[in-house]
């Protein structure tokens, strides 16, 4: 039987330290760090994301902008808005749903995002900054995979490491991360032309497709460590809508070592990790007043 690295437990660790450090600081500073969440339409992961960082910002002390914007606003109406979050002191991260409705360009949207307020780590700058391996805002899910690892004292370095998808929010970050941590990184896309082949070879597997169970038992090496980014929301057996990933983890967890489970892994990581960056970036502003 397979650990499961417990997303859960570990964030809410997370979620503790940070509480306190905010209650120290605002002392200090004399006001909270601030996150403002924009969202766009309707979108079921986006909608968990949201509730779930509500209620997570609200226990360590961050106060929340959430908006949500009908499906029908206009690129220049959101490119204001983003202006207007730019210039308010009070906001210390900025977050920008993806994906947007089709009549929406995300890429000079995320442009717009001050490189210092950007907590998903998805300007050129913050994006820049990862690959040559500065310190800077990282995106969320990724770093938080990166915890997770750390937190079972599993080793990177040396480790064949393969990411499936390949999207800027998750696949591209991810082997990056896995890179600087000095793993051999393999990146798997819809393009891929044998992806069982590869998955098979990886000793350390992170998948990111959004695609239930396209990570059979077949497509995993015994004794791998298999981390689960996928949100997908289902319609069970039952006619109940469900949450799963994009691994069959009833199939393939009695082959693996470690393996996350959805809900419970990486998704509430994702979260801690946004509440510490938004943290980052409000020390990175508010350091004057600090000395
Ligand atoms: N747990 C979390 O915290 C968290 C955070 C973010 C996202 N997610 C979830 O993670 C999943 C991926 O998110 P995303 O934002 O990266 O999605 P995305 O932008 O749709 O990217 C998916 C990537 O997977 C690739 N892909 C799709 N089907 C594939 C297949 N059959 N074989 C190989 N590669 C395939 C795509 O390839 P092409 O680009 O070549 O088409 C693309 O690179 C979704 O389920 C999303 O909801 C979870
Ligand atoms: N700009 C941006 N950044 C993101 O990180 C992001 C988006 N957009 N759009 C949606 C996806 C999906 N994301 C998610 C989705 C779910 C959880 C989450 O908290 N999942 C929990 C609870 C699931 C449930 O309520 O059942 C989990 O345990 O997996 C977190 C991030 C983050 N994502
Ligand atoms: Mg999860």
């Amino acid at each position: 039987m397979a650990n499961v690295l417990d997303g859960k437990a570990l964030a809410q660790k997370i979620r503790t330290q940070l509480q306190q450090e905010i209650q120290s600081l605002q002392v200090k500073v004399g006001r909270p760090p601030g996150l403002a969440v924009l969202m766009v339409g309707e979108n079921p992961a986006s909608a968990v994301y949201v509730r779930n960082k509500e209620r997570a910002c609200e226990q360590v002390g961050i106060v929340s902008f959430g908006s949500h914007f009908p499906a029908n606003i206009s690129q220049a109406e959101l490119t204001e808005v983003i202006h207007s979050l730019n210039n308010n002191p009070t906001v210390d991260g900025i977050l920008l749903q993806l994906p947007l409705p089709p009549h929406l360009n995300a890429i000079p949207l995320l442009y717009e995002i001050s490189p210092d307020k950007d907590v998903d780590g998805l300007h050129p700058a913050n994006m820049g900054r990862l690959v040559r391996g500065e310190a800077g805002l990282r995106s969320c899910t990724p770093a938080g995979v990166m915890q997770l690892l750390r937190e079972y004292n599993i080793e990177v370095a040396g480790k064949d490491a393969v990411v499936v998808g390949a999207s800027i929010l998750v696949g591209k970050p991810m082997a990056l991360m896995l890179l600087e941590a000095e793993s051999t990184v393999s990146i798997a896309h819809i393009k891929t032309r044998d992806l069982a082949k590869l998955t098979c070879d990886a000793e350390i597997l992170v998948v990111a497709a959004g695609y239930p169970k396209l990570i059979t038992p077949q497509m995993v090496k015994p004794g791998a460590v298999v981390v689960d980014v996928g949100i997908n929301r289902i319609t069970d057996y039952e006619g109940r809508s469900v949450i799963v990933g994009d691994v069959d983890f009833a199939g393939v967890e009695p082959l693996v070592d470690y393996i996350s489970p959805v809900p419970g892994g990486v998704g509430p990581m994702t979260v801690a990790m946004l509440l510490q960056n938004t943290l980052w970036s409000y020390k990175q502003r508010v350091q004057y007043s600090l000395q």
